[in-house]
């Protein structure tokens, strides 16, 4: 049987004015990359927010290593699980290197100074993302793609058991987007738990496990290699795409 990092249990939740998700159902396997993709507008930001405890839910639960999420210490949480959102705001007159250390603030105690350990979670992050170079600068110097960089180092900086990335591939040149990707490889590797929302289907075709949703729904949850997945996506974007396979790998082209 599958051990679960993060599910969903019948959840109800949006933003706005109605539910986006309705009664959703949503396990999500520990130690495995897990991919939600889906039309503009599915409601898989919605999700993601919600598996964080960011979004209020209207109903249902969210379990976070097998304990309801709103149970867990706050600190104790944050140091279990990180987040990477979309256009995350950060103070752009903080250094990287600063910015990196927010990361470590669940392991510190009140006003304590970093420690050694702190110290080397930075750096190992910083250097992950290559961003360790410019740890002097100000965020706002930065290009975009240089900022989600430091921002994902923040992220990787916490240590955490299960990871969460809305759309961390915004901004990033083609060998930033593959450096990501033997990031996530690594971290699953040492039994850690991604689940990440994208756009590139292609990419997200690297991943363990796609989530795949539409209007609100989980269509389809599968192995990406598993060809039922494959019809579910190409299903939700209205046969706009075909994934083919080509040496090796699979890829979404367009139709
Ligand atoms: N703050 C908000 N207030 C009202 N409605 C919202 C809000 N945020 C999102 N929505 C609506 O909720 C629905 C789902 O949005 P969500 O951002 O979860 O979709 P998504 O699948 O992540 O989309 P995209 O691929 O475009 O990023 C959309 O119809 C959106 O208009």
């Amino acid at each position: 049987m599958k051990t679960i990092a993060i599910s969903a249990c019948q959840i109800s939740a949006g933003a706005g004015k109605d539910a986006v998700l309705q009664r959703l159902d949503l396990p999500l396997p520990a130690g495995r990359w897990s991919c939600i993709v889906g039309p503009n507008g599915a409601g898989k930001s919605t999700l993601l927010k919600a598996l964080a405890g960011l979004l209020p839910l209207r109903a249902g639960r969210v379990e976070l290593l097998g304990r309801d999420l709103h149970a867990w210490p706050r600190r104790e949480r944050a140091r279990q699980l990180a987040w990477l959102g979309q256009n995350e705001a950060a103070a752009d007159d903080l250094t990287v290197y600063d910015v990196a250390m927010l990361g470590r603030l669940p392991h510190q105690g009140f006003l304590q100074p970093a420690s050694d350990q702190d110290r080397a979670a930075v750096e190992q992050a910083l250097r992950a993302t290559q961003a360790w170079d410019w740890r002097t600068r100000a965020l706002g110097q930065l290009s975009g793609g240089e900022r989600q960089r430091v921002l994902l180092a923040r992220a990787l900086a916490v240590q955490a058991q299960v990871l969460l990335m809305d759309e961390p591939l915004a901004n990033l040149d083609p060998p930033h987007q593959a450096d990501w990707l033997a990031l996530v490889r690594a971290l699953v590797a040492q039994g850690r738990t991604v689940v990440s929302v994208l756009h590139e289907v292609g990419m997200a075709l690297h991943a363990d496990e796609l989530v795949v949703m539409q209007a609100g729904c989980i269509a389809h949850q599968g192995a990406s290699i598993d060809p039922a997945t494959h019809r579910a996506v190409q299903a939700v974007f209205d046969q706009r795409i075909a994934i083919h396979a080509l040496q090796g790998q699979w890829v979404a082209l367009p139709c």
